[in-house]
């Protein structure tokens, strides 16, 4: 084990805000910010069903997963034209270096978009200008994922990567979101297969609040690289020492699973025990404009909530988002680096 310097618990906050951190685990639909829906409502001319951004906060109270996706698809309904895609992504990727974000891998929802009309390049374009100009400008790295919405039909994601077929080196994966219940990974087993051969990397949701045979399934079926939330894990113990075993990471996001009643309260989450078990679990913001926060408030809330959590676990978590992340091994070990400078800044007189 890594001998770490001595951090006072009263530093660990800071420490954590401070910390060199990958987000790998960000729905760049559900960083729209009310006010950014309703200027871009003002500016394309779409109508919303929600007087003003008060009303639509209001809104933001979900009892399960489908709760939220009913009002998320219908909030990503302003995005029509290209520069909506970039400004919302630079939007994120400035919040995001400001949380000291290294390197973000965002999932985007291309049938959202392609089912009211809009172009496929329009999405890719946007969101991949955004990219290239915030590493430019902001110094923080970022790649792109096509996620197939999976209440749709497996030929409808076909099609969708067929349309992305031309843009396909300006994406690093595909991955698999929307409702999870009655959609199970086996639906998609051809055509993540077809994105496999294409050299895509793949991931997918899977145990949010889908049950372990959802994450088996991702993992044998669809050989899927990484378990987006995959916290229902801790109910199969075959699995938990599969993912621990194979360091297949998992992308949790706790203030989504507080906001979507998968644990009654943050202080019931089991990110300590992934931890404890040896899982290769990172921390994400999952739709920080409706879960209440961006990665740091993910961090600090969750540290406050489980007071089990160290400064060790704190390191391993942003250790992991780097192993975790699709990046070179040079721009790993250079973030790792960073980490080590970061935690001896915080160290007391051990
Ligand atoms: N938490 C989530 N689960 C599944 N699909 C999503 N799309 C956006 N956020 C999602
Ligand atoms: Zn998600």
């Amino acid at each position: 084990m890594v001998k770490l310097p001595p951090i006072p618990p009263e530093r660990l906050p800071g420490l954590l805000a401070a910390s060199p951190k990958a987000e790998l685990h960000i729905h760049i639909e559900g960083s729209l910010e009310p006010e950014m829906i309703f200027a871009l409502a003002r500016r394309n001319g779409v109508a919303l069903p929600y007087a003003g951004v008060e009303e639509l906060r209001r809104a933001y109270a979900f009892t399960d997963l489908q709760s939220f996706l009913d009002i998320y698809y219908a909030g990503a309904s302003v995005l029509l034209h290209e520069q909506d895609f970039y400004d919302m992504a630079r939007a994120y990727l400035a919040r995001a270096a400001g949380d000291n974000v290294v390197h973000a891998e965002i999932f985007f929802d291309p049938q959202t978009h392609t089912a009211r009309g809009v172009a496929m390049e329009a999405v890719i374009n946007g969101l991949y200008r955004a990219c290239a100009d915030a590493r430019a400008e902001q110094g923080i790295s970022a790649s792109l994922i096509l996620s197939f919405l999976r209440h749709l039909s497996e030929d409808d994601a076909f099609a969708t990567l067929e349309q992305a077929m031309p843009l396909l080196d300006r994406i690093v994966g595909v991955g698999l979101d929307s409702s999870e219940l009655g959609h199970p990974p086996e639906k998609f087993a051809r055509v993540f297969a077809r994105c496999r051969e294409l050299g895509l990397h793949v991931v997918a949701h899977a145990g949010e609040e889908g049950p372990p045979a959802y994450i088996w399934g991702a993992l044998d079926v669809l050989k899927a690289e990484r378990i987006d939330h995959g916290v229902q894990a801790v109910h199969d113990p075959a699995l938990m020492l599969r993912l621990a075993q194979e360091r297949i990471p998992l992308t949790v996001c706790p203030l989504s699973n507080q906001k979507l009643c998968v644990f009654p309260d943050l202080s019931r989450h089991n990110l300590k025990q992934l931890l404890d078990a040896g899982l290769v679990a990172t921390v994400n913001s999952d739709d920080p404009a409706y879960f209440g926060g961006y990665v740091n408030d993910n961090f600090t809330q969750t540290f406050a909530a489980l007071p089990a959590l160290t400064a060790r676990d704190a390191w391993q978590l942003a250790g992991n988002s780097f192993e975790a992340s699709f990046a070179a091994a040079a721009d790993k070990r250079a973030w790792q680096h960073r980490l080590e400078e970061c935690f001896a800044r915080h160290a007391g007189r051990g």
